[in-house]
């Protein structure tokens, strides 16, 4: 999934499931992005995640081989692509926005208009001469559950996956860690001289032109704190800032995942530090695995990974969830992590979070649990 801006609006509407319904709201500020090629190059750029859905597909041609395929989300109709080539009989390769007609282009330049049929709207909506074997999909958000684009994935496998189907990718986890950075530091230096600003400009005029502005103040801190020092922050780390032992905090079997299931992600976890440091925040991301199921597992797994890599990393990153005040922490410690992520009540395709943290000092020291609330946008 490309790192959009904006999440977007309320649900595409659809015949899965009781979810909001504003078609017109998800097209101007989700699905809109999608139709730029801008964006999608920026995916097809991403060189760890087309090595991952390339291997993915061609070391398991078996369970494409003489199948049918439906690609949730075609984009460009790279995977719809790579399926035909890997020998499907045939691919439904479904897109919502625009992009269908350049998706169509490709397969044309390609050869393989007989085998890949693109089909613009929403999975929700579309109609499908047969169920398939294989639901192909790029679903992945910022920090595995952003964008909530899995909903439309798990209304597809529920209409059209035959019941001895295969889902690609067909797992997902997504990990917390601790980590040092600087990446803090800026952050609040920015929130100060953005305040000291305010201060200047409600405090030195007394009135401004003729009004007095101090009753905003309030509001304008609560305005600055959310996007400075609460909204995450896309990184991609060094490994070598991961100070402790990251924690598997969500898997999902993508054969059997319900909506209910992804809705609200809690966990509790410990971390265990592993070094002397400043830990100053929490990190998130993913992977998914591309195994086939238990009834009909791949040839060969493959893992896309997003976590800290020295060698670049993913355009999905890591998300960076700052800690205030940061903690000095030592090898030995733990912190114990309360975590939970929901749906954000303006726009579902965002997410509020609430995180509670406290450190275990080697020492049998334990300080108080400290709650902060963030936000993934
Ligand atoms: C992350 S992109 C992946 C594009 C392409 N599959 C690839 O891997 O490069 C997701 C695509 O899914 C489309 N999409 C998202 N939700 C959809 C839905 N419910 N129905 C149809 N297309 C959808 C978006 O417009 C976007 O082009």
């Amino acid at each position: 999934m490309a790192s959009l801006p904006n999440g977007g609006g309320a649900a595409a509407s659809g015949s899965c499931g009781a979810r909001p319904v504003d078609k017109e709201v998800d097209f101007a500020n989700y699905f809109c992005t999608y139709a730029y090629l801008y964006h999608q190059k920026e995916m097809l750029c991403d060189r760890v995640r087309m090595d991952a859905y390339h291997s993915a597909v061609f070391r398991n041609a078996p369970h494409f081989q003489g199948k049918v395929v439906l690609d949730v989300g075609t984009g460009s109709g790279i995977l719809a692509i790579w399926s035909a080539q890997a020998g499907a009989r045939k691919v439904y390769a479904v897109e919502a926005t625009n992009m269908a007609e350049h998706a169509r282009e490709l397969a044309r330049a390609n050869g393989v208009t007989d085998i890949v049929e693109v089909i613009q709207g929403t999975v929700e909506d579309v109609d499908l001469p047969e169920k398939v074997d294989v639901i192909i999909s790029e679903w992945m958000g910022y920090f595995l559950l952003r964008e909530s684009m899995f909903d439309s994935v798990i209304c597809a496998r529920d209409r059209w996956l035959k019941p001895d189907g295969v889902m690609y990718p067909s797992h997902a986890r997504m990990w917390l860690a601790p980590i040092r950075t600087g990446l803090g530091d800026k952050k609040r230096e920015d929130f100060d001289i953005a305040m000291d600003d305010w201060s200047l400009f409600v405090q030195d005029t007394q009135t401004y032109y003729g009004v007095n502005m101090n009753a905003l103040t309030k509001a304008y801190r609560a305005e600055h704190e959310k996007y400075y020092l609460k909204s995450s922050i896309w990184n991609n780390l060094h490994p070598n800032q991961v100070i402790g032992q990251p924690a598997a905090i969500k898997e999902i079997d993508c054969l059997t995942a319900t909506v209910d299931e992804i809705r609200e992600v809690r966990a509790q976890v410990t971390l265990p530090i592993r070094m002397e440091a400043r830990l100053s925040a929490l990190a998130g991301w993913f992977d998914v695995h591309f195994r086939g199921s238990a009834q009909n597992p791949g040839v060969e797994e493959v893992e896309l990974t997003t976590a800290p890599d020295e060698h670049g990393g993913t355009h999905w990153g890591q998300q960076v969830f700052l800690l205030t005040p940061p903690l000095s922490v030592t090898k030995g410690d733990n912190v114990n992590v309360s975590f939970s992520m929901v749906r954000s009540k303006e726009n579902h395709r965002l997410m509020d979070m609430e995180f509670t943290y406290e450190l275990h000092e080697l020492s049998g020291r334990k300080h108080p649990a400290v709650k902060t609330k963030m936000y993934l946008e």
